[in-house]
């Protein structure tokens, strides 16, 4: 369920007849007509003049929240035959809206709010991401590197949702088609010139991008998620895939680095350029239209060279660790050259701006440098693995990680993650992430159970240790970390929910991991060593402490 939330809204809409949004959508004129000057799709959010969009969903019909939308001052409602059925059995003698009746209102939505709000994509030059890692930190990227260029710029993701100055924190992704054009129209309203947005397959599923053809489209990569939602692994790609079609997008930019990103590009229907950065599975392949080369270690990122095949070439640095995150920079830049940018222009800009050196909420946010200290969102094996391999090679002391894994959700991954942290880190933190409704010891003592097991036959030593409460975790790993140590924190990011047995609780990794560097830096001024076996607290260093070999 859609939790009441603020939205971005544009400030004025020219009013438009209910009539001729019915003609619009090919639906049959209502029974009463109404001024519209906004579109919703949760009554929580209704206000005067507004559409309703009542969509069937898996648990409840939308219609049944008709009566308290117009009640709050909507003036119309979209919704489907079994939703007006409901609202003609629900009605009462007060306010009758204008009823606007379609086979599939979930379609509808988004052009419904498009017609509402004067087509406001088509007002802005439209960046649109999809893949399943990386679509978070590509599009921070390609801000930068549009900002950098002098554009103004609106941003639509994981985090956050931005619109000239207003920024407010996202619940989904990608947001339900009635608030994205909403929040387009406020784009436009506030000058903006160009849109980055990250695009979920879920959206695409649900028509929530409809009525919006992005001008760029970028897919990152595809691995294995989400199918208790797609099913199986080839509906999951072909939902992506959509997104390369003329109903959605003008062109694309593909990364060939997977298998998939190569069937992409074979099965694109839009005119894509291929982008191979040789950091994935598959080889550097020479026969793409942009290529990667000359990547060199620079600070904790990487310097690269991006070359296409007529011979435009532009050097420039992520300041992102990994190869991963060459890839990432290199689409976002790819994609502000395939928008017609020029390669000169590309390359003055990100010069002054020391290349793409975007920070990204909790996507390896570096907060200290000695010791390291990162924040990352990696919260599956894969994502684990890559983020303690990215950072290996710069980390001179001990790479320590403090994560756990979520309850309630794929209990499988758990002695997966403990594993890939064994094998990856020196120094091992299990702790809790988002328990849910579950037994945090249990959730603990799965990954625990992976992590022993790694152990065996390793053949070199790990610290591994288990500390219930993360903020203790945290505060720990990085008190007891060398001047040359990294130590990263991964899982959670950029969130500051966290969810125990049904209550919520105010948690940002970020937060506790300044408050520890900051007493950590006390404690330092103070002239006292930082590697104490106790606290001031009196508590142990490192309760539970096992110093297991693997040898
Ligand atoms: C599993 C899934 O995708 N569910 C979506 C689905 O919910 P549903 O069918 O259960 O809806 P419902 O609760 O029955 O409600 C039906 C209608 O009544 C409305 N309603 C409901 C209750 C109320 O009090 N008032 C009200 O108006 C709802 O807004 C909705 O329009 O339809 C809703 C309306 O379109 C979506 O908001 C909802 O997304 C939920 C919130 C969700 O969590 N989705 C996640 C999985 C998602 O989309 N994630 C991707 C990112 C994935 C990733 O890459 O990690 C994303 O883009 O965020
Ligand atoms: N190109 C990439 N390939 C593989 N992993 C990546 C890539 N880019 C980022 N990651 C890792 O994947 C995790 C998620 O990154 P990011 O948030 O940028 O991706 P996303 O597609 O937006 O995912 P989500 O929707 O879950 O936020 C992070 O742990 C990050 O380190």
């Amino acid at each position: 369920m859609t939790s009441p939330q603020a939205r971005i809204r544009p400030d004025h809409v020219t009013p438009r007849r209910a009539s001729d949004l019915a003609a619009a959508l090919g639906a049959p004129a209502p029974d009463t007509d109404a001024e519209v000057t906004g579109v919703v799709s949760d009554n929580r959010a209704a206000g005067p003049g507004d559409l309703f969009v009542a969509l069937p969903g898996a648990r409840v019909h939308g219609a049944r929240f008709a009566a308290d939308a117009v009640a709050r001052g909507a003036t119309a409602v979209l919704t489907d035959p079994a939703g007006a059925a409901l609202l003609e059995a629900e009605a009462t003698t007060s306010a009758r809206p204008a009823v606007l009746v379609v086979a599939d209102p979930r379609a509808a939505a988004g052009p419904a709010a498009a017609h509402v709000y004067g087509a406001p994509a088509e007002r802005l030059v439209t960046f649109g991401l999809t893949g399943t890692n990386g679509k978070t930190t590509t599009t921070y990227q390609l801000d930068h590197v549009l900002r950098a260029l002098g554009r103004r710029c609106g941003l639509v993701g994981t985090v956050e949702t931005r619109s000239g100055d207003r920024v407010l924190p996202s619940v989904l992704t990608t947001p339900e088609a009635a608030d994205l054009q909403a929040v387009l129209a406020a784009m436009v309203s506030d000058g903006v010139e160009a849109l980055t947005m990250e695009v979920s397959s879920h959206a695409i599923a649900q028509h929530r991008v409809d009525g919006v053809v992005y001008d760029v489209a970028g897919f990152t990569n595809l691995t294995q998620d989400h199918l208790d939602f797609h099913g199986d692994l080839e509906t999951y790609f072909a939902t992506k895939a959509e997104l390369f079609t003329p109903a959605r997008s003008r062109r694309g930019v593909v990364v060939v680095d997977d298998e998939h990103g190569a069937e992409m590009a074979r099965r694109a229907e839009v005119p894509v350029a291929t982008l191979s950065t040789g950091t994935g599975v598959r080889p550097l392949d020479p026969g793409a239209d942009w290529t990667v080369s000359g990547v060199a270690p620079d600070g904790t990122g990487s310097a690269f060279t991006l070359t296409h095949r007529d011979g435009r070439t532009l050097r420039t640095r992520t300041a992102l660790p990994g190869g991963y995150n060459v890839a990432n920079a290199a689409l976002a830049a790819v994609m502000v050259l395939e928008s017609g940018a020029d390669v000169d222009a590309v390359d003055q800009a990100l010069r002054a701006v020391d290349g793409l050196t975007a920070t990204v909420p909790g996507r390896m946010e570096v907060l200290a440098t000695s010791p390291r200290v990162v924040v990352d969102f990696a919260h599956n094996t894969e994502a684990l693995e890559l983020a303690l391999s990215a950072l290996r090679p710069t980390t001179k002391g001990r790479l320590s990680v403090v994560f756990g894994a979520t309850g309630d959700r794929d209990p499988g991954k758990r002695p997966f993650m403990g594993a890939a942290a064994v094998r990856g880190a020196d120094v091992v933190v299990v702790t809790d992430d988002d328990p849910h409704g579950e037994d945090r010891a249990a959730v603990r003592a799965a990954v625990l159970d992976g992590a022993r097991a790694a152990l065996a036959g390793l053949g070199r030593d790990v610290e591994l240790t288990e500390i219930a409460d993360r903020a203790d975790a945290i505060a720990r790993a990085i008190t007891s970390a060398g001047a040359d140590d990294t130590v990263l924190v991964a899982g959670r990011g950029h969130e500051t929910i966290q969810e125990v047995a049904g209550v919520d609780h105010h948690l940002d990794d970020r937060e506790e991991a300044r408050a520890a560097l900051a007493a950590r830096q006390e404690h330092e001024s103070e002239g006292r060593s930082m590697r104490p076996k106790h606290e001031g607290t009196g508590r142990p260093m490192r309760p539970k402490h096992e110093r297991e070999s693997g040898a």
